[in-house]
């Protein structure tokens, strides 16, 4: 994607209000080239990045440059790209890579990628020696809105989508638009799915303020990607500020995951962009809470039309063992509760709710969402 980036956006900041855990998001451009929004971080003799095989010829030695400036050494760890490293074998190789250079407690971690190398590097943050500094740098729209911020952190397992992993907070985030230049325009759109997730579960005047620029955000325009950044990192913090561990609010955050996880796990890690997963689910959970009385009857097609001009699929995918295989991997999502699947459900545009629902109330949504695919 070439964004329009004719007009410079004055930057912004949001603040992640966790107590001793608090941190800032910046967001804006050229925040790779400017020291001066790295001042206040952790410095260390070790500055350790790690990327993967398509962002590092990208932006690695850039990075590389401006953190010369404030460690002695700084190595850099490219893995595979793609979801299916997103594994404990991938940690494994960053442990020991890390030990076979000397990594100390003061050894500051660089996440530079998307959400598949920040959730990884922030789990490995939170493991190496118990625990060392690290900051996000998020290179798609996905990881931007979404991955970089709360601190979630975790690696898939075969068994289910993130089941390893820890709550462990970034010293900071930088999200730089200029990145999203080099983004191809499929994950464009997963990032997306997310930033209509916001809309959906809290903020009905943000969804409609998509559904008017959602051409422009596809366009790549930096203004409306900007406001869309910043409106998502703001709604974010909102909800990890009053329950960074998820025991009540924040699980708002997973709709459309409990279905787009079932998606991701069913077809293979990888082979469904997690935003298009996301995507898939939101329909299936719309549609529930529409057969449950929840939410009115014309949210739906709103969402499939909205989803459909950003280029996200509107309909869920058949997975080999039908709606029965859906159901098992549903049950292992971590929202279940003494076996029941809790899902996150609208009550109306922008209000969202967690509810335990009997499998035989949720297999009409996967016939109608399966038939409809
Ligand atoms: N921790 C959380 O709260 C949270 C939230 C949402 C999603 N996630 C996780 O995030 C992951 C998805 O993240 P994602 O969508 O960023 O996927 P990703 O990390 O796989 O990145 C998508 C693709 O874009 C490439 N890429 C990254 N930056 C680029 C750039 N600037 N230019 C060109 N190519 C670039 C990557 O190499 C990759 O091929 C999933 O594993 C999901 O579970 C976590
Ligand atoms: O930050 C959160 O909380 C989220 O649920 C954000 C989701 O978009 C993200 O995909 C998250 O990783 C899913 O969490 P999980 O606990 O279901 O693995
Ligand atoms: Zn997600």
């Amino acid at each position: 994607m070439t964004p329009n980036t004719h007009k410079h956006q004055e930057p912004a900041k949001v603040h992640i209000a966790l107590g001793e855990r608090s941190y800032d998001v910046c967001i804006g451009q050229d925040l790779l080239s400017d020291p001066r929004a790295w001042e206040g971080l952790p410095g260390g003799t070790l500055g350790v990045i790690i990327t993967n095989d398509t962002v590092r010829p990208l932006y690695a030695s850039r990075l590389q440059a401006l953190l010369a400036t404030r460690h002695r050494k700084v190595l850099v760890i490219s893995l595979p790209d793609g979801e299916a490293f997103k594994t404990l074998a991938s940690f494994e190789l960053v442990m020991d890579r890390l030990l076979a250079e000397g990594a100390d407690r003061k050894t500051v971690l660089y996440a530079l990628g998307g959400g598949v190398i920040g959730d990884l590097t922030g789990f490995a943050a939170a493991c190496y020696m118990r625990g060392v500094p690290f900051v996000q740098i998020p290179t798609t729209l996905l990881s931007q809105v979404d991955s970089s911020v709360g601190g979630k952190t975790a690696v898939n397992h075969p068994r289910g989508k993130n089941m390893v992993g820890a709550f462990y907070q970034p010293a900071r985030v930088f999200c730089d638009l200029d990145s999203l230049r080099t983004l191809p325009a499929r994950e464009v759109s997963a990032g997306l799915a997310e930033v209509i997730k916001y809309g959906l579960i809290t903020d009905a005047h943000f969804f409609h303020w998509l559904e008017e620029n959602a051409v422009a955000l596809v366009a790549g325009e930096v203004s409306a990607l900007q406001h869309a950044v910043r409106r998502s990192c703001e709604i974010k913090a909102w909800v990890v500020g009053q329950d960074e561990r998820e025991s009540g609010l924040r699980a708002i955050l997973n709709f459309g995951h409990t279905f787009g996880h079932a998606i991701e796990a069913g077809l293979g890690f990888g082979t469904w962009l997690h935003g298009e997963a996301v995507a898939a689910g939101m329909v299936m959970a719309t549609d529930l809470s529409a057969r449950l009385g929840m939410a009115p009857q014309d949210l739906l097609p709103r969402l499939r039309t909205l989803l459909r001009r950003v280029g996200l699929p509107d309909a869920a995918p058949a997975l080999p063992g039908g709606e029965d295989e859906y159901l098992h991997h549903m049950a292992v999502d971590k929202k279940a509760e003494a076996g029941a699947i809790r899902y996150v459900l609208l009550q109306g545009l922008g209000q969202a709710v967690v509810k335990a629902v009997p499998d035989e109330q949720v297999r009409p949504t996967l016939r109608a969402c399966l038939a409809a695919a």
